[in-house]
């Protein structure tokens, strides 16, 4: 396992609003698909804008791993042609929850054995019900009894497929992964959801959307019933559009500063929840709006509480709750207990950050209750969280002070984001 780098950094100060045009890499969770779906496809693909950082860095290794050929010789076009997969050695999901949940099942059509394993802090993340119904639909895993990294799948180079019923309120990965994979299995894969509810809905939106437009027969109109037909995948052009979630914090600059960020090259129509973040950031007092020049945020400096269900917008929870520590008023953020496994347990390290900060903070099973005081500056331990170190720096631009105990960690997903906030808060674009 490659060590990781820790770079302490302090946050920049906005010395007025900021106006920035920020042009963001490719969204992690389109990259990650699309470079599975053309590994497990029929003839060549082309990844146009995919994402450059850790989590698209592993996929596309464990791809190789898995017998993939994948040129990224080009960082604007990356081209896949797909072979026959076969299983070697040891796969590294790093801290990705795509690389844990995506890859197994498609080590299950390779021919051979491989071993997945991660970051220490990986091998907290859920994982079993994945495990489960791999094992139900006849491949062969070992490991992972708790649940939990690391494993070793033993691949034949088939697999059966039929139905699974799995418990995926833990993550919605734990569903896309059989899907992605599914249309490859020889019965393909019906997954049916019991528990409490499937959280981050608009990512299974976005596993349907990509399944059908690589030629996929997809069944999605049974709520917590997802079916995926056997046959071929097909080759194709995928243009990966800019992430919505890296774009938060710079949008929440936007807000705390009064000023105005716009992104550029945003499509009309988008796989990720854009109309939901809009309707956020309106209610906590920004202007958003998207136009030929592309989304555009503007904010008049004063943020507003809010109470919200962030099921579905898990990812964003921490840069909310950074601005909900700036708001005028309190805020509750709820729905989203299951953030307690992603890269960290983010309630806990939110919480805790954030009191440290001066912020009167109650942690809820399912989410944080925040009331806003006047903050202080101090160390933020980020616990390796990228989004740990972007509400961070979104706290520290109204707040002298604030350090955070580590920036590296954004390279998972957004490695230019030291520069780029940089570059905005200093005016140099
Ligand atoms: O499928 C995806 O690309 C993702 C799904 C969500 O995971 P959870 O359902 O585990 O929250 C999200 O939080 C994650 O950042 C990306
Ligand atoms: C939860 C996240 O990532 P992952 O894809 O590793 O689950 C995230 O990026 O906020």
């Amino acid at each position: 396992m490659a060590k990781l780098s820790v770079i302490p950094w302090r946050a920049p100060v906005a010395a007025g609003p900021v106006h920035a045009t920020v042009q963001l890499p490719g969204s992690k969770s389109v990259t990650n698909r699309a470079l599975v779906l053309a590994a497990l496809a029929t003839g060549p693909s082309t990844l146009s804008s995919p994402l450059l950082a850790r989590d698209s860095a592993l996929m596309v290794a464990g791809l190789r791993a898995l017998g993939t050929h994948v040129s990224t010789a080009a960082d604007d076009r990356w081209v896949v042609r797909p072979g026959r997969l076969h299983a070697a050695g040891h796969i590294d999901v790093g801290l990705a929850g795509t690389v844990m949940r995506f890859l197994p099942p498609v080590a299950g059509l390779a021919a051979g054995r491989v071993a997945f394993d991660g970051d220490a802090l990986a091998r907290r993340r859920p994982l079993g019900p994945l495990v489960e119904a791999l094992r139900a639909i006849g491949v062969r895993v070992e490991g992972g009894p708790d649940g939990v990294l690391p494993l070793t799948v033993h691949g034949t180079g088939e697999v059966h497929g039929g139905e699974v019923v799995i418990d995926a309120s833990a993550s919605s990965q734990l569903v896309s992964g059989l899907l992605l994979a599914g249309a490859r299995f020889a019965r393909g894969i019906t997954v049916r959801h019991v528990g409490p509810p499937v959280p981050a809905a608009p990512h299974l939106r976005m596993t349907v959307q990509m399944l059908r437009s690589a030629g996929a027969g997809v069944d999605d109109a049974t709520p917590d019933v997802w079916s995926v037909a056997p046959g071929r995948l097909s080759g194709r052009g995928w243009q990966i559009e800019p992430d919505l979630s890296s774009a938060l914090p710079f949008f929440a600059a936007a807000l705390v500063t009064g000023g105005e960020v716009v992104l550029p090259g945003w499509p009309r129509s988008s796989m990720q929840p854009v109309e939901q973040v809009r309707e956020l950031l309106r209610r906590m007092g920004a202007d958003v709006r998207l136009g030929t020049g592309g989304l555009t945020v503007r904010g008049t400096g004063r943020v507003h509480g809010l109470d919200a269900d962030l099921a579905g917008l898990s990812e964003l929870a921490p840069v909310l709750a950074a601005l909900a520590a700036l708001a005028d008023s309190p805020s509750t953020l709820h729905g989203i207990g299951h953030i307690r496994g992603h890269e960290t347990d983010r309630l806990t390290v939110l919480a805790r950050a954030l009191g440290r900060l001066g912020t009167g903070v109650t942690e809820l099973a399912d989410g944080l209750r925040i009331t806003p005081r006047p903050m202080r500056g101090g160390v933020v331990d980020t616990d390796r969280d990228h989004r740990m170190a972007h509400a961070a720096a979104v706290i520290g631009l109204a707040v002298p002070g604030v350090e955070l105990s580590d920036v590296a960690c954004t390279s998972k997903t957004l490695p230019e984001f030291p520069a780029l906030w940089s570059a905005m808060t200093t005016g140099n674009r």
